[in-house]
């Protein structure tokens, strides 16, 4: 298997940058989540320096919601990395980082007023995603008198092959407007007293692992930007969105994943040339997550017991409450026994978490070598979407988050107990001892 630059064998044990990752399960615990920095950071530079062989004015926003640990937004502000921010608590993350607002945009589907308002008082760009959602701005800004960028969210209706619960710019999506809809949007917005349109967004799904959809998106958005620049809209940004994959299927017939490189190669040009057409020059930003953390991590975890039955079962504890992917789309990790990781494959088993649900299986019908009660099995590619959508089903708190440098390695998020986990019940007074 071709492991993620992020890891190495050693000594039959799998490192992470020059950490050994069996050490890390003992010092700290498992289930663990353990990520490379220097990795993320790498990646980050190829991304930018891809993109930069063709145009100067390139702003990448790291899509916070990825993996939000403000220590990693943090790696990635020192970079000069912006974000996509979804939230208000991504764009707290984003701003505890270090981020400056002007390299932030506010996105969603479904703003609260009060998503809206922070925005307006942070001065931070926003994605507009609806007529009505305008005209809520606009009222906010009149009542604050202050003045706003935003874009709109174009839906290009392209259809991505990705899993469908990940595939946003299809036509019946609930994301952005569509494109036949979109100029009236505009001219709404350049009606509005403290509202400048100076941008346009999309953001057509997530792990792709085809370039052709990107430039094809690329050029129904560059045909909305000449229409709108003939409104009189001045593009200062086109938002591209994030989408590239991670090849997680490494073993025999990996996925052929693009490289940043490729995606430069097939949407630079087609902006370049649509830019001159319409005698425009926007920056180009562009929303990697996944791209950017997804194979700096792996997630740790511990041997419970192994059941052999009518087939293998290797328990580990972690299941479906600290990586979802799988149970939620049928994703793919590839699993390494980190302890045995030179070691031949001798049986097939499938590695179930400790959740009281049959879909809480990490990885079905595996290869592996010969596994027993306290070995440690690292799931591969983990960084991305992960710890993010993790929770706490079955009163399971979450569990603690290692920052890998080189040779070093330390906390970057403790274990929750279970004081964390209830110190937001309130007994009603006719419950109180
Ligand atoms: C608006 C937006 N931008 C960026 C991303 C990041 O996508 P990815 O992690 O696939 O790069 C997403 C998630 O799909 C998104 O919804
Ligand atoms: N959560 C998805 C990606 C969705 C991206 C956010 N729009 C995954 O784990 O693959």
């Amino acid at each position: 298997m071709k492991l993620p630059e992020s890891l190495a064998i050693k000594s039959g044990h799998l490192y992470c940058g020059d950490v050994d990752t069996v050490w890390l399960a003992e010092k700290f615990g498992t289930p663990l989540y353990v990520t490379n920095e220097r990795h993320v950071i790498k990646n980050y530079r190829r991304f930018e320096a891809a993109l930069k062989k063709y145009v100067d004015n390139v702003q990448l926003l790291y899509a916070a919601k990825a993996n939000e640990n403000p220590v990693l937004i943090q790696t990635l502000a020192r970079e000069g990395a912006g974000a996509d921010v979804f939230s208000l608590g991504e764009l707290r993350a984003a701003l505890e980082g270090g981020m400056p607002t002007d390299k932030l945009l506010f996105n969603g589907s479904s703003k609260t007023q009060a998503d809206l308002r922070a925005a307006v008082e942070h001065g931070i760009r926003i994605s507009v995603d609806s007529v009505d959602e305008l005209h809520q701005l606009d009222a906010i800004t009149q009542e604050l008198k202050k003045p706003i960028k935003i874009g709109f969210r174009v839906n290009p209706e392209i259809n991505v092959p990705t899993h469908p619960k990940i595939a946003t710019g299809i036509k019946n999506s609930k994301f952005g407007i569509p494109a036949e809809m979109i100029l009236d949007a505009y001219k709404q917005a350049l009606a509005c007293k403290y509202i400048t349109p100076v941008g346009m967004h999309c953001h057509i799904g997530s792990q792709i692992l085809e370039i052709e959809p990107f430039a094809i998106a690329c050029g129904v958005i560059m045909k909305v930007a000449k229409e709108i620049t003939k409104l009189g809209v001045k593009l200062e940004f086109v938002d591209f969105g994030g989408g590239l994959g991670i090849p997680y299927h490494r073993g025999e017939n990996p996925d052929a994943a693009p490289t940043p490189e490729e995606y430069a190669a097939a949407v630079m040009p087609v902006f370049v040339a649509a830019c001159k057409e319409a005698g425009i020059s926007p920056a180009f930003w562009v929303e990697p997550g996944r791209w950017m953390v997804g194979e700096s991590t792996v997630l740790l975890t511990k041997v419970n017991s192994v059941k052999r039955v009518h087939k293998t079962f290797i328990n580990v504890d972690a299941g479906f409450n600290l990586l979802i992917r799988p149970a939620m789309y049928d994703s793919w990790h590839e699993v390494v026994v980190a302890n045995k990781a030179d070691a031949p494959a001798t049986i097939t088993a499938t590695v179930t978490g400790p959740i009281c649900e049959t879909g809480d299986i990490l990885a079905a019908d595996r290869n592996l070598p010969e596994t027993v009660t306290g070995d440690i099995v690292a799931v591969l590619d983990a960084g991305a979407y992960g710890y993010a959508m993790s929770s706490q089903y079955n009163s399971r708190p979450r569990c603690p988050e290692v920052l890998v440098n080189g040779d070093k390695a330390e906390l970057m998020r403790r274990a929750e107990t279970y004081e964390d986990m209830t110190a937001t019940v309130v007994y009603p007074s006719w419950h109180r001892k």
